[in-house]
């Protein structure tokens, strides 16, 4: 419960319009109980000083003030629903961005603790469970004491033995639906969970599609699916079940309390001191029934209660999340170019695998390292640390000769071109996904996307798709080749023009000749660009100003590709089974 407590944020923010609503639930429960007291006086009526000439006098005062509390009635709930149910609704939206925006300030480090559907989860389905509390919990806490208060009240008023009586089931009732409720809501997540695997699994056999085939797998994954549906058919009926049971039950137990008050009522009518009338009896009928669903949403409002109480467990737990990289200065930072590391390591807290070892290098102004290694001997590790997604364990990463922690982050990773190893396109236009690589301030003709394009080599592939630049790529770019995709988002990275140019192994994909015309193209585009070229591949770096080859973590070879090769280490170790391999395959 105490998770709760984080949303007292919001009540305040919105507190005005609460209070209104407060009002409003005030207004619509007054008139309400006031309504069995028209029925009742009219049966009093009836028996008593019943006036035959006067039938219809009688039959509009008492029907249209029925109405006219109805009509109220009905406004008032109008109006409570419009500024409670909204303000949940303005929490929930609050909430949500508050999460994305922290979702946004959160480092490399989390999203590799943190699988996607967990917190695609936290931010739909555990804030909905958290606004259903805000919206239809409170309100109905808040009318439920209301109402609850001026029944009794208006009970106890007219005969507070019968009240006594008539009340006895109703604590009975609010356990029995406290605990289908609970029931309810464990077999309802289970069933929700059973959902998910389900779902979890049709999408991974759509995006695996390729693989599934190649293997043959239609089989297995269909006899999966169905040991899988059917627990999620079993689970549903288990909730069928005691759905089945709820209603009946609710049934049953007013229909004892109304037996109750006729009974009881029927026996103290008959004893004159008691003054209760047939009329009273009635409005008792009219008050049980009222006082049920009030009593019943006690125990359906506890449990949604609890289930937002562990949703708000749950986002606060991301919420509180401190970032590992924080930028803690944010004044203007222009890049020169100039790069260092000085004896720089990393490990991964995660695995405790030092990634990174000790490493020293610098990259000037306007010049070309290419570090290449085997799989695993931490090429990426060296640009996420560059790019600041994570700290050096120890050791300095200085740009323009300061400490890159000290500087503007943002600024520097603005002016920064990264093409990353899995290439990732939006389900969006060519033009949009190119246009992505923009920094807010900057803006970019068709010419020049057309010429980023040209740059990569893929334009011409491009221009014959019938919607050129508009062509909308399928989820994840599936309508595009391999090589298609990586030099487009090569392209990405060019049209901002960056002073910091950093390729992970994003050519991997592409024959060695395209590779050839690329490398050649971007030597002129990239005049006095700074540039970072990781690569297994020796032919995409080998015109680098210096190579570097690390093996696990560290740099065990330094220098130009010539003075690599005469120094017979590992690097020309790499050239000459390239070379083979090359020779073979031709
Ligand atoms: N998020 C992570 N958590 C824990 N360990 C990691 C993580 N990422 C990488 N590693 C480990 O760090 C080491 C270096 O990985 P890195 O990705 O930097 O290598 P790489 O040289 O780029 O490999 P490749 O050429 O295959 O891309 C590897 O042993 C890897 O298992």
């Amino acid at each position: 419960m105490k998770s709760l407590s984080y949303l007292n944020k919001y009540f305040f923010k919105y507190k005005w319009r609460l209070l209104l609503g407060v009002l409003f639930i005030l207004g619509s429960n007054f008139l309400y109980v006031n309504m069995p007291l028209i029925v009742g006086d009219a049966v009093d009526q009836f028996k008593t000083g019943f006036d035959a000439d006067n039938w219809l006098k009688f039959a509009l005062s008492l029907g249209g003030m029925y109405i006219l509390l109805s009509l109220g009635k009905g406004i008032f709930l109008f109006m409570q629903r419009q500024t409670i149910i909204v303000v949940s609704r303005y929490i929930e939206y609050d909430l949500k961005n508050e999460i994305y925006d922290q979702y946004q300030r959160l480092s490399y480090n989390f999203y590799k603790r943190n699988n996607t559907g967990d917190l695609m989860n936290r931010i739909s389905e555990d804030v909905s469970y958290v606004r259903q509390y805000l919206g239809p919990g409170i309100m109905y806490t808040i009318s439920t004491t209301i109402l609850f208060a001026f029944t009794v009240t208006f009970m106890v008023n007219i005969s507070p033995e019968l009240t006594l009586y008539t009340l006895i089931p109703l604590p009975l009732l609010t356990f029995i639906i406290y605990k289908v409720s609970s029931i309810v809501n464990r077999q309802s997540v289970k069933v929700q969970q059973q959902q998910s695997k389900i779902s979890t699994k049709v999408q991974e056999s759509f995006s695996g599609i390729t693989v599934l085939k190649a293997y043959g797998a239609e089989d297995k994954f269909q006899a999966d699916f169905n040991i899988d549906a059917k627990g999620y058919l079993a689970r549903h009926m288990d909730l069928v079940k005691t759905n089945a049971f709820f209603m009946p039950t609710i049934t049953f137990l007013i229909g004892l309390s109304t037996i109750m008050t006729i009974y009881f009522g029927g026996i103290l009518s008959f004893e004159t001191q008691s003054g209760l009338t047939a009329g009273n009896i009635v409005e008792f009928i009219f008050y049980v029934n009222m006082l049920t669903w009030p009593l019943a949403s006690v125990g359906w409002v506890t449990s949604m209660i609890q289930r937002a109480a562990a949703s708000q467990e749950r986002i606060n737990e991301f919420l509180s999340e401190k970032p590992d990289v924080k930028n803690t200065n944010n004044s203007p930072f222009h890049f020169k170019g100039d790069i260092a590391f000085e004896n720089v390591s990393y490990t991964f807290p995660t695995s405790g695998i030092q990634a990174v070892k000790d490493l020293s290098f610098e990259i000037k102004q306007g010049e070309t390292l290419a570090i290449i290694g085997r799989t695993g001997s931490g090429k990426t590790s060296v640009i996420n640390l560059l790019m600041r997604q994570f700290d050096p364990t120890s050791g300095t990463i200085k740009i323009d000769g300061e400490d890159l922690k000290s500087i503007n982050v943002n600024d520097f990773r603005k002016e920064a071109g990264v093409v990353p190893q899995g290439v990732f396109l939006f389900s969006d236009s060519i033009r949009n996904n190119v246009m992505f690589g923009l920094a807010a301030d900057q803006e970019a003709t068709e010419k020049e996307v057309i010429e980023v394009l040209e740059t990569t080599h893929v334009w011409h592939n491009i221009k014959d798709f019938k919607q050129g630049l508009d062509t909308v790529l399928g989820e994840r770019g599936v309508n595009l080749s391999g090589g298609q995709k990586q030099r487009i988002s090569i392209a990405r990275a060019l049209i901002r023009k960056p002073k910091l140019l950093i390729f992970d192994d994003c050519l991997s994909a592409v024959d060695t000749e395209t590779e050839e015309i690329i490398l050649n193209n971007l030597k002129e585009t990239l005049q006095g660009t700074t540039s970072l070229i990781v690569s297994h591949r020796v032919s995409s770096i080998r015109n680098a100003d210096r190579i570097l080859v690390l093996e696990d973590g560290g740099k065990i070879e330094e220098g130009t590709h010539d003075e690599l090769l005469a120094l017979g280490g590992v690097y020309s170790e790499i050239y000459n089974k390239q070379l083979l391999e090359e020779q073979e395959e031709e």
